[in-house]
């Protein structure tokens, strides 16, 4: 049984028919990619999945149990890392367990447990101004992470850094993704980013919104950076951007 799954998902938005009917399943510790044009509705999507609005229609399942319109079942890390600029590293990451009634000290201890595998070992003091675009995602990340749910849903987490940041996040992410095995639902305007990173890619439409392609990558995981020159890369790839109209 597919651990999340969306299923007939339709939203208007401001009277716009956005999201048609949608289908998606990710299996467990599956990573799924939803590509698709600029505002065709991926983050309404997630904010649906994450149970943080209601379809119109649809449903959305997880591991099974019908939980649309339940927040609190996901971890999502939004668009913009969005931490809070006046707390530092190490109390922005405990949010969540605070949150979850966790008193503030024990969340600290717990959180610097996970530093290193952050690469934010002596930075906890930080505040995030004072930190490199990648260390914010990876902050971002182990808030993301110590929200304590086997589902992340990831948007656009790598898209406003440069391509030498993004690939040693790329590589880091993978092997994040080995040791804790979620199952990530990842949004992302980068084919090459989704074909390194994801087990299948969903391509979404132009509004109002449908799947156009569904498409599992021919390659093992962990995908290494070869990857590019396997004979099945180039077929995948053609697909994804035909779909995508580019
Ligand atoms: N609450 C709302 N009311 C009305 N329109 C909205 C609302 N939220 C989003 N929209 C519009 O709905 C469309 C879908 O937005 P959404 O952010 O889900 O798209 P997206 O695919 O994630 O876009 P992008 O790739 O640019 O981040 C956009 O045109 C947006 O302006």
């Amino acid at each position: 049984m597919p651990k999340v799954v969306a299923e007939g998902i339709k939203k208007n938005l401001g009277g716009v028919l956005t999201l048609q009917e949608i289908n998606i399943e990710v299996e467990d510790h599956a990573i799924a990619g939803v590509l698709g044009p600029s505002g065709c509705g991926k983050s309404t999507l997630f904010n649906i999945i994450a149970g943080l609005m209601r379809p119109d229609r649809g449903n959305v399942y997880i591991g099974g149990a019908a939980v649309t319109g339940n927040a609190g079942l996901a971890s999502y890390m939004r668009q913009k890392d969005l931490l809070l600029p006046n707390l530092n590293v190490l109390d922005n990451v405990s949010i969540p367990l605070v949150l979850k009634g966790m008193p503030k000290k024990k969340a600290r201890l717990e959180a610097e447990q996970h530093l290193s595998t952050f690469g934010l070992q002596g930075f906890e003091h930080y505040y995030p101004g004072q930190l490199s675009g990648g260390m914010r995602q990876r902050a971002a990340l182990l808030r993301t992470y110590l929200f304590s749910s086997g589902i992340w849903l990831l948007d656009e987490p790598f898209a406003s850094l440069d391509a030498i940041t993004k690939r040693k996040m790329h590589t880091w992410l993978i092997q994040v993704l080995d040791q804790f095995q979620p199952t990530v639902l990842f949004i992302t305007h980068d084919v090459d980013e989704a074909l390194y990173l994801c087990d299948k890619v969903y391509v979404l439409s132009e509004r109002p919104t449908v799947v156009k392609l569904e498409v599992e990558i021919p390659f093992s995981r962990p995908h290494h950076s070869h990857t590019i020159v396997d004979p099945a890369y180039g077929p995948v790839r053609d697909a994804i951007m035909d779909a995508l109209s580019i």
